[in-house]
This record gives structure tokens, sequence and C-alpha cells, in this order.
């Protein structure tokens, strides 16, 4: 039994391991459980809720993603300066990982943003830096084994005393990738979070900055400028912390509403063969075949990418002009569903060309032609 998600999507209604219906397994029973649940809708059978999920994608769940994109992209003109088409921050690098933060930084830069920053620790800095000399890089972070115990509540300061220097002049922060896992950077990122929801400023949460608020939910829990770009295992992690359950595909899209609803209103975007996602209101999907290369990294394009889109969204009236039903649209979600679409059609591009070798930064250098090719800098009238 298959439905139909979007337009080039099918996925079997239910998913075991080998394709086939298990009608048995525990696994069934325990879908079944909590598609009957979702909502809190008890009464309404188990027949009917699927077939509000076949009505759901039959009636347009797809997103008009290149509509969006024409939509929030600013006009490139004369009068504008520095600065305004985005200035973003990424929170992330450590001594394991240099490769995240900079993709993501460098992503938010090849789509339009005019500034990209990089708060990252000491270590990795100077490899940051080394990457591009058009990023800004700041080396202020620290893990626990460079700091001696009584020296942590100073250097906490110090943190965030430098990041309050520049947190009100950023349109979006990105906070994880590359980040690690160290406690110690960890309890900073978790106040410097705090600091940027005090100055609303708008966060994307990927990468290891999902490790940290899964196990601190109330560090996002109501702030509706939050995206959260969960990937496979992030998403399981989510799951099984705040619906107290296992991921379900029949289902998927009322799962990640329900999950940003119990979120306080955050938007969720699951990534995977289709990227869903919803800010527990809407629930919109992006299936535009991208490449069947999984190189590490491509989610760390999608986070730098989202922080620009969520910024025009947010900061261009152009969408109202053209089309009442995208500007209605949360600009959360309008980010997210441009960040996806560009990246997807991106990696189709270089694929096209590098097929198996195809890496990040082969998709990366096709950003700006696959932006162009939905929204030419000159359009011909
Ligand atoms: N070049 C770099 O510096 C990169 C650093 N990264 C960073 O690495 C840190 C950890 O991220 P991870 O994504 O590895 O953490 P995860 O916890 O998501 O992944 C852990 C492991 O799960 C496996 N896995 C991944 N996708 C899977 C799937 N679809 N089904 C089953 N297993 C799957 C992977 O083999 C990986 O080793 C983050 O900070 C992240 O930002 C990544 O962004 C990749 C690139
Ligand atoms: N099975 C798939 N088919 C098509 N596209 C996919 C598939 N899985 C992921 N993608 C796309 O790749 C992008 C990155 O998703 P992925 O799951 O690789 O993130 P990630 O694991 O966080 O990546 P990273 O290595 O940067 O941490 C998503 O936007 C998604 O659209
Ligand atoms: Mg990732």
């Amino acid at each position: 039994m298959l439905i139909r998600y979007g337009m080039n999507a099918r996925l079997p209604l239910y998913n075991s391991a080998k394709g086939c219906v298990f009608a048995s397994s525990s696994v069934l029973r325990r879908q079944q459980f909590l598609i009957r649940t979702l909502g809190g809708c008890n009464s309404q059978s188990y027949q009917q809720r699927v077939g509000g999920i076949r009505s759901m994608a039959a009636s347009g769940i797809e997103a008009d993603a290149d509509s969006i994109l024409r939509a929030i992209t600013p006009v490139l003109e004369s009068t504008k300066h520095k600065g305004q088409a985005g200035k973003i921050a990424v929170v992330g690098g450590c001594r394991e990982y240099t490769g995240a933060p900079y993709f993501a930084a460098i992503s938010a830069l090849k789509i339009g943003a005019d500034l990209s920053h990089v708060f990252c620790t000491r270590d990795a800095a100077p490899v940051i830096k080394g990457y591009s000399p058009e990023l800004i890089v700041h080396p202020i972070l620290e893990e626990s084994y460079n700091v001696r115990d009584e020296d942590k509540s100073n250097i906490k300061d110090r943190v965030l005393a430098e990041i309050d220097k520049w947190l009100e002049r950023f349109d979006c922060l990105v906070v994880g990738p590359g980040l690690g896992r160290d406690p110690f950077l960890l309890d900073c990122v978790s106040d410097i979070i705090k600091h940027a929801r005090q100055s609303n400023v708008p966060i994307v949460v990927d990468g290891d900055g999902l490790f940290l608020v899964t196990n601190h939910l109330d560090v996002v829990s109501g702030y509706p400028l939050a995206v959260l770009t969960p990937n496979v295992n992030e998403y399981k992690r989510l799951v099984s912390k705040v619906l107290n359950a296992e991921v379900i595909d029949p289902g998927a899209h009322q799962q990640v509403q329900l999950l940003a609803k119990r979120i306080g209103g955050v938007t969720i975007l699951r990534k995977g063969k289709s990227d869903l996602m919803s800010d527990g209101d809407t629930v919109k999907s992006v299936s535009i075949y991208g490449s069947p290369r999984r190189c590490g990294g491509q989610g760390d394009i999608l986070s730098g990418s989202v922080a620009v889109f969520l910024s025009w969204a947010r900061q261009h009236g152009k969408a109202a002009e053209t089309d009442p039903r995208i500007s209605q649209m949360n600009p959360t979600l309008l980010g997210c569903i441009a960040a996806s679409a560009l990246l997807r059609k991106a990696a189709g591009i270089a694929f096209e060309s590098k097929r198996r070798s195809t890496l990040t930064g082969d998709i990366i250098e096709c950003l700006g032609r696959s932006l162009e090719e939905i929204c030419p800098v000159y359009p011909s009238s």
C-alpha cells in the first residue's frame, strides 16, 4: 500500500526493514497506537487518520518552493548598503570539527548574505580562517580540557560578554554545526542561546546544538523564532525525549507537527528523503529530487541556508505584494522551504557533473547557479 507524498516520493504505508507489511510486529502496533493518539483526538478511527494523511498529501502539503524562493529573495539594488542582505553568525567549530561551521557560514555568503561570522573554540579558529578570508572568525569558546575548574565562571562571563557585543547586529544565529559535546562548552552555548532569545534573534539549531537542546528543552521551548533541523538520528532523539515515542513513517506529518507544538511552537525541519517541516500549525514538505550522494556536510549547508532565507523572509515585504498565500505563512517556515529546495537543487546540479565524487564543497559551488535559475538577478521581461 502506497501513499503519495508530494510529487516525486512514494513511501510504503508500513515501512519495515524489508519493505513488507508485518501487521503483527510490535513496531507496527506502536505506530498504530501513536497515529490513533496523535493530536489527542482518540475518537477518530485509524482508517480516518490514514485517510487524513492521504488527503493532506493530496491537498498540497508539498510546498511551492520556487514561488517562495522568488517571493523572499531580495532584489539587488545599488541603493543598498553592506549588511542589508543579511548578517549571519554560526556558533560551532571545535578541535574535532572545523568543516561543519565553515560549510554553514560560507553557504550563507554564497546564497547572498553580506556578512558571515563564526564563533568557535580557540583551536578551531586558525583552521577555519585558513579555509576562507571571507569569514569573520571569533576564537572565544573554550572546552573543558583547556580550562581549570576555578576559572570556569570567569571564562563563561567573558564568552557571554564577547557574544553580547555582537548579538544584536545579527539577523540569525546558527547554533551547533561542529560544536562538539564538551559539557563546559555546551553550558556556555546554552547561555548564548538564552541571550539571543532575550534579543529576539532567530536561532537555527543543528548538529550538536540539537544534542544540547534535546537534553535541555527549556532553552528553546516556546521560542517561535527557533528552528530545529534534525537529521535522522537527531530526530529520533528528539521524538523519544519529547513525545516518549518512536519515529513513525505513516503519520510522519502529524508527528513533526505535534513535536513542534509540544516544544512550544518552534519550527522543526526533519531532514530525509523528503524534508518535512512544521511550526506546529502548518506542515509542508519538500521532495524535489536532489542527489543520491549522502556525503557529510549537506546538513551544514542547509542550516546556513535556513538562516539566510529566514532573515530574508522576515525582512522583505515583497512576498506580501506578490502572493498573499506566501505572506500569510510563518517566515521561519518559508525559510526552511526555500533552503531545503535550494540545497536539493544545488546537490542535483553538482551530482550531474561530479557523480560519485560529489562532495559538500561541490554543492556549495552550485548554490549560486541554483538560485539564479529560479530567481535571476536580471529577470528577462
Ligand atoms: N566536516 C565536518 O566537520 C562535519 C562535521 N559534522 C558535525 O559532526 C557532529 C556530529 O554530527 P553527526 O551527524 O555525525 O551526528 P549523528 O549523531 O547524527 O550521527 C552519528 C552517526 O550516525 C550515523 N548516521 C548518520 N545518518 C544516518 C542515517 N540516515 N541512518 C542511520 N545512521 C546514520 C553516522 O554514520 C554517524 O556516524 C556535529 O557537530 C556535526 O555538525 C557533520 O556536520 C558532518 C561534517
Ligand atoms: N534519503 C535522502 N534523499 C534525498 N535527500 C536527502 C536524503 N537524506 C537527506 N537528504 C537531504 O540532504 C540534506 C542533509 O540531510 P542529512 O540527513 O544528510 O543531514 P545531516 O546528517 O545533518 O548532514 P551533516 O553531515 O551536514 O551533519 C537534507 O536537506 C535533505 O534534503
Ligand atoms: Mg548534521
